[in-house]
């Protein structure tokens, strides 16, 4: 298991985001730390393109607003905007391997006038960390591996769509659990460990898997807010009061103004 730098990709709908999407990274982040598997140095939230065609994804333009809108007090989490302005879908392997890419040029070329994407870590642009004296130390101890690695973040259930068949291609799922690796956080319903144990690709690459037991158990999801939003109730507290506003605003899934506040 790599022990370098990590930069967490969460991909996804986030139609409209939750909590629980921006606690994964906090989740993930807490767990790899105290367990020494791997220093988090930054977290991108990667939202679909509209091609994706699931029912109730709302134009990318709103999900970025209101996946902004809830990070807003993240220092290290930010949105990409990549998939959602290419020509259509993109495979989460290649947008895994553009984050990688980009991550990678940036890093060796340290050279901040070539605009970076904002969703670039701070982290790996703040060229002054490569001579701190602690860092410097760590790395020629060999104690510190200074590659980023950039990891797919997820919930169990995307873990489980791996089983759908179809859905995935099997080399895509080969270079996503070989090359990159997964972050799994537990979530109502679903048994990671049991998947692992019964699809031979997750278990080839379990070391490549870190599965987290999210003991703070919480089953809202963008539906639960789709529907109260829908029904004219209160999705308080289950996402930022700022997105609710938005949400109301612009009448996404079906808002109307009389939502109870
Ligand atoms: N409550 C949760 N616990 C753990 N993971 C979650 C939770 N909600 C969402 N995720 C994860 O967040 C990522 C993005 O998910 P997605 O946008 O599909 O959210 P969702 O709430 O499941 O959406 P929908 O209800 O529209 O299917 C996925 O990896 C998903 O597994
Ligand atoms: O790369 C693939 O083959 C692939 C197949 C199915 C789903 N995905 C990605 O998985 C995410 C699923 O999001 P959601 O909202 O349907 O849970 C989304 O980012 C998709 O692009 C990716």
């Amino acid at each position: 298991m790599s022990q370098g730098k990590v930069v967490l990709v969460a991909c996804g709908s986030f139609s409209p985001p939750t909590y629980m999407h921006l606690r994964l990274f906090e989740i993930a982040k807490d767990y790899m730390h105290s367990f020494g598997l791997g220093t988090i140095v930054g977290g991108i939230v990667s939202p679909v393109h509209d091609a994706y065609g699931k029912k109730d994804l709302v134009p990318a333009p709103h999900r970025i607003e209101m996946l902004k809108l809830s990070l807003k007090s993240s220092s290290w989490v930010k949105v990409s905007e990549w998939e959602t302005q290419q020509a259509g879908w993109s495979r989460t392997r290649v947008s895994l391997q553009y984050h990688q890419d980009t991550i990678n040029k940036h890093k060796s070329s340290h050279n901040l006038n070539e605009d970076p994407p904002s969703w670039l870590p701070d982290d790996i642009l703040n060229v002054n960390n490569i001579d701190e004296p602690d860092n410097l130390n760590q790395m020629l101890n060999g104690n510190v591996s200074d590659d980023v690695t950039v990891k797919l973040l997820c919930g169990a259930d995307l873990l489980e769509s791996f089983a759908t068949p179809g859905l995935w291609s099997d080399e895509d799922l080969e270079t996503i659990l070989g090359r990159y690796g997964i972050v799994v956080v537990s979530r109502v319903g679903s048994d990671p460990g049991r998947m692992i144990n019964e699809s031979d690709i997750l278990y080839k690459y379990r070391r490549n898997v870190i599965v987290i037991s999210n003991y703070i158990t919480s089953d809202v999801s963008s539906t639960v807010i789709r529907r109260l939003v829908r029904r004219g109730e209160s999705p308080k507290y289950l996402t930022d009061d700022a997105v609710i506003s938005y949400i109301i605003q612009h009448g996404l899934y079906g808002a109307r103004s009389q939502i109870k506040n």
